[in-house]
């Protein structure tokens, strides 16, 4: 099977010397293509770092990240800003739309500043699949929490990125809102053949994915192939997350 992200040996230490703090201590694992993954661990663990440095939002202090089968690491920071829009989707917490653009406008965002022109049947398709029709005009504020995470799903789908990556997606939303968007993320995954890898601390949210992860103190301690909820929550409670 073909992987979209490989890491090798890949480990990130913030800080020098007394206060230096390893946060990925050779970490090595490969998605692959069409898949959706769950990066599950206790707090502090290293899931934000591990989303960052396979995305290309910060560089590992050792090892090698890919990325579509190109080499990360090494790479100039204009390089990767490039390669960033191009073939990376992301979707956080806060749906960091831009309040004064209409919801077509902060789709598109990503074209516009890699200068692209949209295809215009694959946005009509993005935006009906995530439930947006008769939304196009309106402005951020006038739509609901799960409303503004569907408008960053489809602006993270717009450049149809080679992954996808989630940082706590679901965190800002109520439990029938978050479950609406763990099925669109689903749905992407199995219906458009997308890669999304997500962190998350909601074993209920992990159960959505295809494999969970689980991160202890910077390293893979565990995989979980067809996460069930209340095996991925006793996985959990075993790392010593709900102390
Ligand atoms: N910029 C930074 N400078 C110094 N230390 C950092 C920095 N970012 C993270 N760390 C440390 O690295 C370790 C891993 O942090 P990380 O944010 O990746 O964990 P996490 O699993 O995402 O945590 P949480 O679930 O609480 O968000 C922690 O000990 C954290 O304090």
């Amino acid at each position: 099977m073909t992987e979209v992200v490989r890491l090798n040996a890949v480990s990130k230490v913030y800080g020098k010397g007394q206060s230096a703090v390893a946060a990925l201590r050779e970490v090595s694992v490969g998605i692959p293509k069409g898949t959706f993954t769950a990066i599950m661990g206790p707090s502090g663990s290293g899931k934000s770092t591990f989303l960052q440095c396979a995305a290309g939002l910060d560089l590992p202090t050792a090892g090698s990240v890919q990325l579509g089968g190109t080499e990360l690491t090494g790479m100039t920071e204009t390089a990767l800003t490039e390669l960033r829009r191009q073939r990376v989707g992301f979707v956080f917490q806060a749906f960091n739309l831009v309040s004064s653009l209409t919801v077509i406008e902060n789709i598109t965002l990503p074209l516009r500043l890699a200068g692209v022109k949209a295809d215009g049947a694959w946005l009509a398709e993005i935006v009906r699949r995530v439930g947006l029709d008769g939304r196009a005009g309106h402005r951020p504020a006038q739509l609901s929490g799960g409303q503004q995470q569907r408008v960053a799903l489809a602006r993270a789908l717009v450049t149809r990125p080679e992954v996808v990556f989630g940082d706590e997606p679901t965190g800002a939303l109520d439990t029938m809102t978050a479950r609406e968007v763990l099925v669109l993320l689903r749905e992407v995954v199995s219906t458009l053949g997308q890669t999304v890898v997500m962190v998350t601390h909601d074993p209920v949210a992990a159960s959505y994915a295809d494999t969970a992860l689980f991160l202890a103190d910077g390293r893979i301690v565990d995989s979980m192939s067809m996460p069930a909820a209340e095996k991925v929550a006793e996985r959990m409670t075993r790392l010593g997350a709900w102390k």
